[in-house]
């Protein structure tokens, strides 16, 4: 009420249908319900039956007056759209993120920052040079693993995707720090989706926590950088974190400590707990459907027949035949939706489908109801990686890596990250799940409830 009182009567009554549910919690208790049940998809429907299919529909979330989206040209105006809106992340998500992160800057900034850290991680040809890194990582953890028995899959993902990307990032630090930061960045990333109460116990205040430490100890290594790079022959190779300290603006100016961590934080967290839950699923899934495991590992074997003799590892000649593996990857990403929504926020009135979405409210953007639309994919529930043949999504239909600005710098990184281990796992292993039906947690992203417990079994003995 206070919300739409300030508004006035005219653009009252424009609002989408919706409603802004409870004083202060809003609409968070059916989301939270929704998404801790089996069916988070719940919450959505629940708006499409009470307020009609439009597709658009107020709401008051994570402590805002919201507009929900899952029309596909309307989620693609808005992430294309950077004169009429901006990120929204919550202010406590970027409390958890930093001030000078890339949801706390300005809008210049952002982009002068964006490009200097996507350019060596962009783009395959930039890529290949960790090709031999990513391979012998991979090929070295599936052997262990095989030996170990049982194992927390996605934990030993999570850590081994960890290790990639402090190599690109941090690469001399790698070995003595990587458990502490690795321990950190999980209780981060916990509290980025979780509703912001700051009592001990809470997501939201142990990820507050974490990023404190994750501060500290990255300041220690951004200090001792900076000393080695005084000395003569102190690199012996250039890392993400030397171009950073290396960046000039316009005028001169170089970015201090707490710019560096933010960014620092930002990458190593988003770079690892995404391709590391892809990569689960897509081996989860393959394990459960026999037929496309077989016709992806066929692709593999024909892949690695074909390969020049004398060649040792993959190159991107071997990367770009995975045809087959690579749509393995797209339904992986759709059907798990890893990033099941976005926030954006609007710097103007906007008009939209009849409906205006006022200044200052937020706009979420649902990929998960985009991605699970049966008018999108027919029988979307279901992974059918051969949908994709000869299929190019309708505009706006597919964004597991988001869009327009903010598109996922590390894309290219993450889809060939897990080509390499997908390649290695189908050529080698398969996975024995303790549980295979243990329920999903989908918060903060899906999961299996126990971290996917089982055994990783050499088949080639
Ligand atoms: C399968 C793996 C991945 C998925 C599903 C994924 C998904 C996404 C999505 C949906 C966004 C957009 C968020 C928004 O619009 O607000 C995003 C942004 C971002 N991702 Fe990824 N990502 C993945 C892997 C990676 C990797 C490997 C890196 C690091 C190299 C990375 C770094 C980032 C960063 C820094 C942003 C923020 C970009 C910005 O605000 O300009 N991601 N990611």
């Amino acid at each position: 009420w206070i919300y739409e009182t300030n508004l006035g009567k005219k653009k009252i009554e424009s609002l989408p249908p919706g409603d802004l549910g409870w004083p202060v919690v809003g609409n968070m208790w059916s989301f939270l319900r929704a998404f801790k049940s089996d069916d988070p998809d719940s919450f959505i429907s629940a708006f499409v039956h009470r307020y009609g299919s439009n597709g658009i529909y107020k709401s008051m979330m994570f402590g805002s007056p919201s507009i929900i989206v899952i029309v596909p040209e309307v989620v693609r105006k808005v992430l294309l759209d950077d004169k009429t809106f901006k990120h929204g992340w919550p202010d406590s998500t970027i409390a958890i993120a930093g001030r000078k992160s890339f949801i706390g800057i300005s809008y210049e900034e952002h982009k002068r920052l964006r490009k200097l850290t996507k350019t060596p991680i962009n783009g395959h040809e930039a890529l290949s040079i960790y090709i031999p890194y990513i391979e012998s990582n991979v090929v070295s953890a599936l052997e262990k693993w095989s030996q170990m028995g049982r194992i927390e899959f996605l934990t030993e993902l999570r850590r081994l995707t960890f290790k990639i990307i402090m190599y690109i990032f941090l690469s001399s630090e790698i070995e003595h720090i990587m458990e502490a930061l690795e321990k950190e960045c999980a209780i981060l990333n916990y509290g980025l989706r979780a509703m912001a109460i700051n009592i001990p116990g809470f997501a939201y205040y142990e990820a507050i926590k974490a990023r404190w430490r994750l501060a500290t100890i990255m300041d220690g290594i951004i200090n001792e950088r900076r000393k080695k790079r005084e000395t003569p022959l102190g690199i012996t190779r250039k890392d993400m974190l030397d171009l950073l300290l290396e960046c000039e603006d316009d005028n001169g100016r170089r970015l201090d400590n707490e710019e560096i961590i933010d960014t620092l934080i930002a990458y190593l967290n988003a770079g690892h707990e995404s391709s590391g839950h892809i990569t689960m699923w897509a081996t989860i899934f393959l394990q459960a459907h026999p037929e496309v495991f077989k016709t992806a590992k066929e692709e593999q074997e024909r892949i690695m027949k074909n390969m020049p003799p004398g060649q040792n590892g993959l190159t991107l000649n071997e990367y770009r035949q995975m045809r087959y593996l690579s749509k393995v990857i797209d339904e992986t990403l759709r059907v798990v939706s890893f990033s099941f929504m976005t926030f954006r926020e609007a710097k103007k009135d906007v008009e939209f489908k009849g409906y205006v979405i006022p200044k200052g409210w937020k706009i979420l953007l649902w990929y998960r109801s985009v991605h699970h639309n049966p008018e999108n994919y027919p029988k979307p529930k279901e992974f059918n990686p051969s949908r994709w043949d000869g299929y190019v999504p309708k505009p706006g239909t597919f964004f597991p890596f988001g869009g327009g600005s903010r598109l996922c710098p590390g894309n290219d990184l993450a889809k060939l990250e897990i080509s390499i281990f997908l390649h290695h796992f189908l050529l080698k292993y398969k996975l024995e799940r303790e549980n295979p039906s243990c329920p999903v947690r989908y918060l903060p992203h899906p999961r299996p409830k126990d971290n996917c417990p089982g055994r990783v079994v050499n088949v080639s003995h």
